[in-house]
């Protein structure tokens, strides 16, 4: 439904490539998760996927309906949250009657209905955040795109947002996202891809929940090496911390490599998550 064929981003004439060389096929009524440290190239894809954004080269093929949810949402329009939303679902396709129909019920879903006729840049950014993952599924979208949209959320509509993907993939539509939790939706995830170094790796591990408990590890050093054993879901903190978080099978494996690392790196603690 969405494939990417030999692509390749860069930024700017001569600008460092990005990402180079990935393929990726999405398939219809399927749910992929994008991981990868700061700074990879994540939104970047993301917005390849989305089709906001065009290959510096190779090609991006196929045109489902898409709705994205960016990092940040551009809440400076001159519309009300209600209005918005009925505007992007005319623009989607639906009747106007359907369309305010939809908005409101998706304002409730996420408790925003309070705020239907608050102006967009009047909004707190937790209701902007809500707002923003409304109009993303005003419309039913065939593709879906999340860029870490559960940040800013609270607890109750992240969990229906989570409803609502799961909702999106049973109905069919392929949805992708990143997100900073490496539980989320972890029973749910079809497949899971990390850009590393300008590419994309499959990874082929079950998803964390699958393989029994996690280990939280808090460390503070440079920038973690690619190829960590356990494959460890990676959470920058302030002040050069991280936490890493690894299936409890590859905790030792992961503590002695941070160990002997060159350069060296502190581990602060050891938890369950
Ligand atoms: N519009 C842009 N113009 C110039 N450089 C950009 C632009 N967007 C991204 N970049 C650069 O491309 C690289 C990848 O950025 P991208 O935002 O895709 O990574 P990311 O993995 O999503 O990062 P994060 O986890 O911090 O959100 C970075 O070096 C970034 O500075």
């Amino acid at each position: 439904m969405r494939t990417l064929s030999s692509v390749g981003r860069r930024y700017g004439i001569g600008g460092p490539w990005v990402l180079r060389g990935v393929d990726l096929e999405l398939a219809a009524g399927t749910l992929v998760r994008v991981e990868g440290t700061n700074g990879t190239g994540k939104s970047t894809l993301l917005r390849l996927l989305a089709g906001i954004d065009a290959p510096t080269e190779g090609r991006a093929l196929g045109r489902p309906r898409t709705a994205y949810v960016p990092e940040r949402f551009p809440a400076a329009l001159p519309f009300t949250a209600a209005g918005y939303l009925t505007h992007l679902g005319r623009i989607h396709g639906l009747s106007r009657r359907t369309a305010a129909t939809r908005a409101g019920e998706w304002l409730e879903r996420f408790g925003a209905d309070a705020h239907a006729r608050t102006p967009l840049a009047e909004l707190s950014k937790g209701t902007s955040q809500k707002v923003a993952a409304a109009q993303a599924l005003v419309a039913a979208p065939e593709l879906l795109v999340l860029d870490e949209a559960w940040t800013g959320l609270d607890t109750a509509a992240r969990a229906e947002l989570d409803r609502a993907v799961a909702e999106r993939v049973a109905d069919g539509a392929a949805v992708v996202f990143v997100d900073h939790d490496p539980r989320r939706l972890a029973d749910a995830v079809d497949t899971r891809y990390a850009v590393e170094r300008g590419g994309l790796v499959r990874r082929t591990e079950a998803a964390h929940s699958a393989v029994g408990p996690l280990v939280r590890v808090d460390v503070v050093g440079p920038v973690p090496p690619e190829g960590l054993p356990g494959a460890p879901a990676l959470t920058p903190g302030p002040d050069g911390t991280h936490t890493l978080t690894v299936p409890a099978a590859h905790s030792d494996a992961l503590l002695r490599a941070l160990l002997t690392a060159r350069p060296p790196w502190h581990i602060q603690g050891v938890s369950r998550p």
